[in-house]
């Protein structure tokens, strides 16, 4: 049930159900009831409810769902968009199965009511203007309870964005599979909460389809988890290196050699400045901490081959020196984890890194920004559109790149460059603090280290980084993240059903 299907999938998911013997409005029947059950499972007690119904099968849905509901002894008031005649197919034959009133498009909403939202749904192609726009007003200033069907009116099913307006639900029903738009933020938290009905398409269709978009989820990538073995040792669980910068700003490496070293390192060591030795040697037990200064001194490290992963970016510093370092890494072969000051530092010569990493085909780097780190260094490629699209700036940097790209935020995504991608759910309010990225750097190298290959390893870094910070709760600071990797782990092994032999 993970996968995410684009509206144009969702339309072929239905085109193929229907070749594969379910007719059109079967399926129309079963969307509506699933939204009619909606509205029982909430109120037993029978409230007058109203359908605000839409020109499109989403309508059609909502013709379906009134009369059930009707059927059912609620009190129903429909009001269509539109003129009647104008439906066409299965929402023209639900119209005519319904036998009640259909009125205009309301502007009020009295108090008390529930609202079933079948306007429109993966149909949306333009903004929500005139008199749905003041329904969809009406509606929110209500207070009602808003079942949506499908999707929230006026949110984009592939985007989650806003089409002008759009209506706050407090649940939606949607079918077969979620689409983008109910995880990515904004549609997310319009959307309530969703559930998902069988409307009759077998999953057989998705073999057909092949999606390339999936929640982020343990399923996406728990077959190449590591599970530590009784006959390892250190060596085999890899070895992560961090950059550190200098004696001001030495905690943002802390904070990944931490993550590195609770997601499963065998050996994690900080690089350190001269100045900074001494704090950094300090504050680490398990944690080595070795001298290196810029690009010599990592080149000098990394003569030790059995160092499998890098982290550049958290507190090293933006400018030359951090260049220099970073093009050096990537001309030793290794899985990089490129975040903030690394990628900062290439905002004005983006190319000069993007080129190095494709002549270096063996390294495998994983680019982890957040938006204004992904404005500063994609904003200049051409290919690349804007971060305010975030799905399809993700996975165009990506395939330009040759790298995984992890777009940081409440709804995460991460892009293969072979063009998978994941966008993660489980990320909590409170997620959003200082260091807090950092922890997560080193818990994506912590798995690459142990093997795990770059896309899973950075979903499964994402992931495993939301339920830790669930796990500590309101309050967390990102010192709690690594310590709370612990009982996530127990859990995901047990789930999972891993031997730790
Ligand atoms: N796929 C499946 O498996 C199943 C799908 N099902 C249901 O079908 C829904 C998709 O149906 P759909 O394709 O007819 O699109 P829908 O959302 O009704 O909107 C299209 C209509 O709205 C209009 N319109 C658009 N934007 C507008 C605007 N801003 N302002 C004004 N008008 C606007 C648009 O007009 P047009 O662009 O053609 O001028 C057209 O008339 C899906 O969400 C689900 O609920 C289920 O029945 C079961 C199986
Ligand atoms: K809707």
């Amino acid at each position: 049930m993970h996968e995410l299907l684009t509206t144009k999938e969702m339309a072929e998911a239905d085109r193929l159900a229907v070749l594969r013997g379910t007719p059109s409005i079967e399926l129309m029947e079963n969307a509506g009831r699933a939204v009619a059950d909606a509205v029982g499972a909430n109120f037993g007690t029978i409230r007058p409810v109203i359908v605000i119904a839409g020109p499109g099968n989403n309508g059609g849905d909502g013709f379906v769902a009134a009369r059930l509901l009707g059927e059912r002894g609620y009190s129903v008031d429909l009001r269509l968009l539109g003129d009647i005649s104008k439906l066409r197919g299965g929402a023209a034959t639900a119209a005519k199965r319904y036998s009640g009133p259909v009125g205009p498009m309301i502007a009020e909403i009295p108090p008390g009511a529930i609202v079933v939202d079948a306007l429109f749904g993966a149909g949306l192609t333009r903004n929500v203007d005139g008199e749905a726009a003041v329904a969809v007003s009406a509606i929110n200033n209500s207070g009602a309870h808003v079942v949506a069907v499908d999707l929230p009116s006026g949110i984009n099913g592939d985007t989650g964005a806003v089409q002008g307006t759009a209506i706050r639900a407090a649940e939606t029903v949607t079918f077969f599979r979620k689409k983008p738009g109910h995880v990515l933020l904004p549609g997310r938290i319009f959307c309530g909460m969703t559930t998902i009905a069988d409307i009759g398409i077998p999953s057989s269709v998705l073999q057909d389809i092949r999606p390339r978009l999936a929640l982020n989820q343990p399923s996406r990538w728990a077959h190449l988890f590591p599970v530590p073995r009784v006959e390892g040792h250190k060596y085999s669980r890899g070895h992560t290196l961090v950059v550190s910068g200098g004696l001001s700003s030495t905690g943002a490496a802390r904070l990944s050699a931490r993550g590195a070293l609770r997601a499963g390192a065998g050996l994690v060591t900080i690089a350190s400045p001269r100045d900074a030795l001494a704090v950094n040697a300090a504050s680490n037990l398990a944690v080595m901490v070795r001298e290196a200064e810029g690009a010599e001194g990592l080149l000098s490290l990394l003569s030790d081959r059995r160092i499998n992963t890098v982290i550049l970016g958290p507190g090293g510093g933006i400018g030359p020196q951090m260049r220099a370092t970073v093009m050096a890494a990537v001309r030793q072969d290794r899985t990089m984890i490129l975040d903030a000051d690394a990628l900062t530092s290439f905002g004005e010569k983006p190319n000069e890194l993007f080129t190095e990493l494709k002549n270096h085909p063996e390294s495998t780097a994983i680019l982890t920004p957040h938006e204004g780190e992904f404005s500063r260094i994609f904003s200049r490629m051409s290919k690349i559109p804007s971060v305010k699209q975030k799905l399809e700036a993700t996975q165009a940097a990506s395939h330009e790149t040759g790298s995984v790209i992890l777009l940081k935020g409440a709804d995460s995504i991460i892009f293969s460059p072979d063009g998978r991608g994941v966008i993660s759910e489980n990320a909590p309010p409170y997620l959003a603090t200082a260091g807090a990225g950092d922890v997560l750097a080193g818990i994506i190298a912590g798995l690459c280290a142990q093997g795990m290959p770059a896309f899973e390893a950075t979903a499964a870094g994402v992931w495993l980084h939301g339920e830790a910070a669930s796990e500590v709760g309101p309050g967390l600071i990102a010192e709690d993240l690594p310590e709370a990797l612990r009982p996530v782990y127990r859990r995901l092994y047990a789930e999972l059903g891993a031997v730790l032999s």
